[in-house]
């Protein structure tokens, strides 16, 4: 069988003593997008904020598990957290550029990496911008603030953001949830381009987006991985009654 990507075995997540997470089992191939649906205060975000340490910096949390990417322990003392956010980027439910150029917004990464070669650096803003289907919107005002640009623009930037850096995985807390449905569009269509070419992990609360844009679909509940599978399978012929009663709109 091939190498997974990314594996978490028995992820326990706790907020001072109260266990949000009871042991979570979940792998990821290379390519392809794995949507983590589930009501509210299920521990999707939780989770996925484990993925890339996100929690590090918050006191009263506890991580407990294996956390595993390309056989690399994601949790070493060793691993450098700004290395590994390179490699497992991320884009939250508000845009959130910084308040400089859309250029610098998207060179960030690649300059903190320490390149500063200046075309190397035109040349992956461009292909970023370009894969994240934003460029033709932006090429001719690279250099204005990238605040002056719409929600869903400024979600593109973020994407071409975390692109910047080559990342293997991108995660994505409700990325859509805070844009018009014009522009959650633009940024789903972003999504499913760039599928083939990145491992997508995406929190979302929409079941018609997990059904449109997802290959596989994680259910979870209370804490707890209920059911996963691909993504029609989930949606179509789910093997718990909860992932059921979920998805047909019986809870949350
Ligand atoms: N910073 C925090 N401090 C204490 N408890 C928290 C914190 N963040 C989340 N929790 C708790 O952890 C559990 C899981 O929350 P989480 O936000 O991960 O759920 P979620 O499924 O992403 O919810 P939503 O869909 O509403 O975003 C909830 O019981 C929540 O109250």
């Amino acid at each position: 069988m091939a190498e997974k990507l990314l594996t978490t075995e028995n992820v326990r997540l706790y907020y001072h003593d109260k266990e949000a997470l009871h042991g979570i089992n979940l792998d990821y191939d290379k390519y392809g997008i794995t949507a983590l649906i589930g009501p509210s205060g299920s521990g999707k975000s939780t989770y996925l904020r484990a993925l890339n340490r996100m929690h590090d910096l918050t006191d009263y949390v506890t991580v407990t598990g294996t956390f595993l990417l390309d056989g690399v322990d994601i949790y070493a003392p060793t691993m450098d957290t700004v290395d590994l956010r390179k490699k497992i980027g991320m884009v939250f439910q508000q845009p959130n550029p910084f308040p400089f150029s859309i250029y610098d917004n998207v060179a960030f990464g690649l300059r903190t990496a320490g390149e500063k070669n200046k075309s190397v650096i035109d040349e992956k803003v461009e292909t970023s911008l370009k894969q994240a289907a934003v460029w033709d919107e932006v090429k001719d005002n690279l250099h204005k603030s990238a605040l002056s640009l719409s929600g869903g623009q400024q979600q593109r930037v973020s994407v071409a953001r975390a692109l910047a850096t080559s990342p293997e995985i991108l995660l994505l807390d409700e990325p859509t949830s805070a844009l018009d449905p014009v522009s959650a569009h633009l940024v789903e269509n972003t999504l499913i381009e760039l599928r083939d070419k990145y491992t997508m992990i995406i929190v979302t609360h929409s079941m018609s987006q997990a059904s449109r844009i997802s290959d596989r679909t994680a259910f979870f509940m209370s804490g707890d991985l209920i059911e996963v599978g691909d993504t029609k399978q989930i949606f179509m012929n789910p093997e718990k009654q909860e992932t059921q009663d979920y998805i047909s709109g019986r809870f949350g």
